[in-house]
């Protein structure tokens, strides 16, 4: 996946929603880490859509212990033929594991996302660039996932957005919460490569995401302007 233009990711922990997400997402995001028997559900996984793995850790909002099974699983994911890209957080990296399954995940053509996710605040603008810049030496996609208390918040994601997209990095952004959902909508129109939204609200993944259904529609219409 070369995350060229716009990838919006149907994000399940149950690939049989793969038919549901079909008509309205370019890709899967697996979530391995809120799955039941995550690599059995691939292994017979025979769905069209191409799948980003993600084995969340706990201290980034998922359910992984950080143990060395999670990003083990991560490699062995990687190994599937319809597993487009994988996703490492850059906390991972710094703690010195995540760059072997990245490289693994390389070598067979298998492109890394890497994330980072503030659940508390937006930081300055500076940090979030500084952050943005950093994921750009290991991996294809730097993701920053932030959370919004004011519109303000949203506004300064969107600069960041802009500015790593015209500086010619691949990068995807999103707004957590009420405050900033509509930058899930939004932040395509300033560069941001991936969106993520549940088939069913009930299942949503993170805080404010719009169902798929829905985040698809409004991002087609304020693209052709309809
Ligand atoms: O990192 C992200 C972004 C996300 O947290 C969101 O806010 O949409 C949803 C997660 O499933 C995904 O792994």
């Amino acid at each position: 996946m070369d995350f060229d233009s716009f990838v919006l990711s149907a994000a399940t922990a149950d690939l049989s929603q793969e038919p549901l997400a079909r008509e309205h997402a370019d890709a899967i995001e697996f979530r391995l880490d809120l799955a039941d028997s995550p690599l059995d559900q691939l292994a017979s996984y025979d769905g069209n859509l191409p799948v980003i793995a993600t084995n969340r850790v706990e201290r980034e909002g998922g359910d992984s212990p950080e143990t060395p099974e999670r990003l083990e699983a991560l490699r062995l994911a990687a190994e599937h033929p319809m597993v487009e890209a994988i996703d490492v957080e850059l906390s991972a990296i710094a703690m010195g594991s995540g760059l072997e399954t990245i490289e693994h995940a390389s070598d067979r053509g298998v492109s890394a996302i890497i994330s980072i996710h503030d659940f508390e605040e937006t930081p300055a603008i500076a940090e979030m660039e500084r952050l943005l810049t950093k994921t750009d030496e290991y991996g294809d996609v730097g993701k920053l996932a932030v959370t919004a208390t004011t519109l303000d918040d949203v506004l300064q994601l969107f600069a960041v957005t802009r500015t790593r997209t015209q500086a010619g990095q691949r990068v995807a952004t999103m707004a957590m919460g009420a405050v900033g959902r509509h930058s899930r909508a939004v932040a395509p129109l300033y560069g941001s490569r991936i969106g993520y939204a549940p088939v069913d609200p009930e299942d949503a993944t993170a805080p404010g995401q719009y169902d798929l259904a829905t985040l698809r529609s409004v991002i087609d219409h304020l693209d052709d302007g309809t």
